[in-house]
């Protein structure tokens, strides 16, 4: 481990271990907003290829795709791609070419990830491809597996997985328990890699970046620029404070985000916002975001259930709501949102708009204004009408998701400022260029900080704001020249 400790080192980082966290990420001087603390390449990845999506295994693109002529399972976009994939995929190729036809379709990504970190391992034992301070195998083994806390079933199906993985080899003195063993450790340090408005393309494993740990309110934030992951500051972080990124979506209660830490990372999070369960502010911020909205419309208070739990209680204004009542509501929203997912899965798009805009009427009356039921109805609607060009509506439901992020996240949180991005887009191509002004400016001094200032994305984001701001100069000007004409 000393390479790599004098890897952090140059990275102005350490790594330290804590009795309840396990192995941590210091810095070592301080970082402000927007500074990369650190950039990965992955010691593996795989695009999530499935039956309809096909992405080249090298840069993820997926257009100009060929299959490899060969082992007929991997894509690639050009020779440049494949030649630069070729040590790790000859070895793969060959042992996929042994499959039948039938046999490749339980190749899923996991399953080539696996494999690619075998051949991976063993290319670097035999020094046919180097092995560096931040990729070589003795980081992969030092990450936790949580072996003894995944359940029976887990583990069966992770061990199933290890043997499909041996089967494909046929590599002598296979070691089955250490690949079920690490299937387990890809499910808490794999990450999925996203574009720039963190939509998945492929999982990879990057054994430094899973030396950070969690924290729901993280001074952090992971990105990736193409397959490269980049860690960046979203506070200032002084000299000698950990490192922490989100591991899940941290808008949600503190119930539901513990929930979700402990299914897939088995622990207890208690970070600051953790911390707090339980108290008022959390009960506060629990019944906004996952309770109901008070019957008065023109109310804007929380509801908390009664002590004879009979139902809720509006902490503003007193009004009672009957636990029966909400009942009703939340099943006849459950059976729309079941045939609202039926349309969308047989793609008719517009029956399942009209359906969606029920179940969101019905929310309305259900939940909080602030409600992240509320707000994933409206992101499907958002995008749905996206879909169809009805660019008017889509804007009008993007401004209400709007105030609902910029109370659930903090300011300099990516997917606020994608949500300024989009909402700036439309304002833009609807013509109201004060608005797109407006939002434009807001995604830029969010997502300069969590994306950088050099990658295309942001660069053409800049170019949109730069776009807007002169339109306006333009129109601002356009009177007064008349009048000079006049
Ligand atoms: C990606 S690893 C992070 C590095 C890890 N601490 C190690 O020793 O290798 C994820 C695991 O770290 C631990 N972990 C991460 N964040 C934590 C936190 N805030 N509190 C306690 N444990 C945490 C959990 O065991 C989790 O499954």
């Amino acid at each position: 481990m000393e390479d790599l400790t004098e890897a952090l080192r140059q990275w102005d980082l350490r790594m330290s271990t804590l009795p309840e966290k396990g192995r941590s990420l210091f810095a070592n001087k301080d970082f402000f907003p927007g500074e990369v603390i650190i950039k990965q390449e992955p010691c593996v990845f795989v695009p999530n290829n499935s039956a309809s999506q096909a992405r080249c295994d090298t840069c993820f693109s997926s257009s100009n795709l060929k299959k490899c002529s060969a082992c007929r399972v991997v894509w690639y976009c050009g020779s440049s791609c494949q030649k630069s994939q070729w040590k790790v995929h000859q070895l793969e190729c060959r042992a996929l070419s042994r499959l039948d036809e039938d046999k490749r379709k339980y190749v899923t990504p996991s399953i080539r990830l696996m494999l690619k970190l075998c051949i991976h391992r063993k290319l670097q034992d035999e020094r046919i491809i180097p092995s560096t301070a931040t990729d070589n195998y003795r980081l992969v083994e030092a990450l936790v597996s949580h072996m003894s806390d995944i359940d029976q079933k887990q583990l069966v199906l992770y061990a199933q997985m290890a043997n499909l993985v041996n089967l494909i080899l046929q590599w002598p003195n296979i070691n089955i328990k250490e690949i079920t063993e690490n299937f387990s450790k890809l499910s808490c340090n794999g990450h999925t890699i996203c574009d720039s408005e963190f939509r998945p393309l492929g999982t990879g494993l990057y054994p430094v970046i899973s030396i950070i740990n969690h924290s729901c309110l993280p001074n952090a934030v992971l990105v990736f620029e193409d397959t490269a992951a980049v860690v960046r500051a979203v506070q200032y972080i002084s000299s000698g404070s950990e490192v922490s990124i989100s591991y899940i979506e941290t808008a949600g209660s503190t119930i539901t985000r513990q929930k979700a830490l402990k299914e897939q990372y088995f622990f207890t999070c208690s970070c600051p916002r953790c911390e707090n369960v339980g108290k008022f502010n959390d009960l506060h911020e629990s019944a906004v975001l996952e309770g109901y909205r008070c019957r008065d419309d023109s109310c804007t208070g929380f509801l908390l259930r009664d002590s004879d739990n009979r139902g809720f209680f509006c902490q503003r204004c007193g009004l009672f709501r009957a636990k029966e009542e909400l009942k009703e509501l939340s099943n006849k929203i459950r059976t729309m949102l079941d045939r609202a997912v039926t349309s969308t899965s047989s793609a008719q798009l517009e029956e399942a708009i009209s359906i969606y805009k029920m179940v969101e009427q019905f929310q309305r009356e259900l939940y909080h204004p602030r409600s992240i039921f509320l707000l994933q109805t409206r992101e499907q609607l958002l995008k749905m009408l996206m879909e169809v060009e009805d660019w008017k509506e889509a804007l009008a439901y993007c401004r209400l998701t709007v105030p609902v992020y910029e109370s659930v996240y903090p300011s300099n949180h990516p997917l606020l400022g994608l949500q300024y991005y989009t909402c700036g887009k439309l304002e833009w191509l609807l013509g109201y260029t004060d608005g797109a002004v407006r939002s434009l400016t807001k995604a830029v001094d969010t997502l300069r900080v969590t994306h950088g200032t050099s990658t295309p994305f942001i660069k053409e984001l800049i170019l949109k704001l730069e776009e807007a701001r002169a339109e306006t100069s333009y129109k601002l000007k356009l009177p007064s020249e008349r009048v000079t004409v006049l």
